[in-house]
């Protein structure tokens, strides 16, 4: 056995306090921070009649992650991620961060820190972008009927806070700031994915959910749009991410998660994932027959 060496004393001292992340070493801290659990799927199972659409799926998203969910059409990645937040009903146990949240309403789990955006983007067409983005603040505030009646200091002062939060989101997600007063059905397609982006923010989440925010995009607003979420990720929110398209996979995502038939097929880095011979002969149609 190796003894217990002066250069060897540091190195058990480091492992202590990153465990425990009790002192001030921001790297070491930081290394604890990226180890922990934003979302945890445990058994997750959700039948549609006789189809099993997801079965048994166990997933883990960590923090400081960009983790894709992929897989063939119909294997069940829109299914898992409505299950997840709370959209639909579903066999098991979910976890966002140390809450149990399995059979939560989607507002209970978006309160707990998961947001989320939609593969088909759900915008109110008569709405502001400003007044969209307010929408997702709402999960925060606990204004109930005695503010909504009287409008207490409190709640106009909350109210205040909100938009001025949400004016900065319009400028962190690359909308110009006089995008706040359009009606939010009046942009571009990549603009209506930012908004939907600034109002799943404004919640504050430690988790968001993507289903497939770069779907029907070109190469160029492909790359913008990676980059925001890149920009989400780097500003500390775990990010779970629906994609086909494997440059963005290999570009975006630390780690990736395939379904196939409902079942999890595999899970690992871009690159074991992407070579696993089965990965291949399921979702891209090569290698094994
Ligand atoms: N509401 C529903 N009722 C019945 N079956 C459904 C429902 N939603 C999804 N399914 C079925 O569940 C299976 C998984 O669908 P899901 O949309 O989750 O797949 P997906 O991996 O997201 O596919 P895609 O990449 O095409 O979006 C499919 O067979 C689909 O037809």
């Amino acid at each position: 056995m190796r003894a217990l060496t002066e250069d060897l004393i540091p190195l058990m001292n480091r492992n202590a306090f990153v465990n425990d992340c009790i002192i001030d070493e921001r790297a070491n801290c930081a290394v604890a921070e990226a180890q922990k659990v934003a979302l945890r799927a445990e058994n997750v199972t959700v039948r549609f009649g006789g189809l099993n659409a997801v079965k048994n799926l166990d997933l883990v998203v960590k923090s400081h992650a960009v983790h894709a969910l992929i897989g063939p059409n119909g294997a069940g990645k829109s299914t898992a991620v409505n299950a997840l937040s709370g959209f639909i009903r579903s066999e098991g146990t979910v976890w966002v961060g140390e809450k149990t949240t399995a059979n939560w309403t989607s507002h209970s789990i978006a309160r707990a820190g998961l947001a989320r955006t939609f593969q088909n983007i759900r915008l109110f067409g008569v709405m502001s972008v400003l007044e969209t983005i307010l929408v997702g603040s709402h999960t925060r505030f606990d204004g109930g009927l005695f503010s909504a009646l009287f409008r207490s200091k409190a709640a106009k002062k909350q109210e205040r806070e909100a938009v001025q939060e949400a004016r900065r989101l319009i400028e962190f997600v690359g909308l110009p700031p006089e995008a706040a007063e359009m009606t939010a059905s009046a942009l571009s397609y990549g603009h209506q994915r930012r908004v939907e982006i600034a109002r799943a923010l404004i919640s504050r989440p430690t988790v968001l959910l993507l289903d497939e925010p770069l779907a029907g995009m070109n190469v160029a607003e492909k790359a913008e749009l990676s980059e925001l979420i890149r920009k989400v990720y780097r500003s500390g929110v775990a990010i779970l991410l629906i994609e086909h398209d494997m440059d963005v996979i290999r570009s975006l995502a630390n780690h990736v998660t395939v379904l196939y038939h409902g079942q999890k097929l595999a899970d690992g880095t871009p690159d074991e994932v992407l070579s696993n011979a089965d990965v291949q002969a399921a979702y891209l149609g090569k290698g094994k027959a």
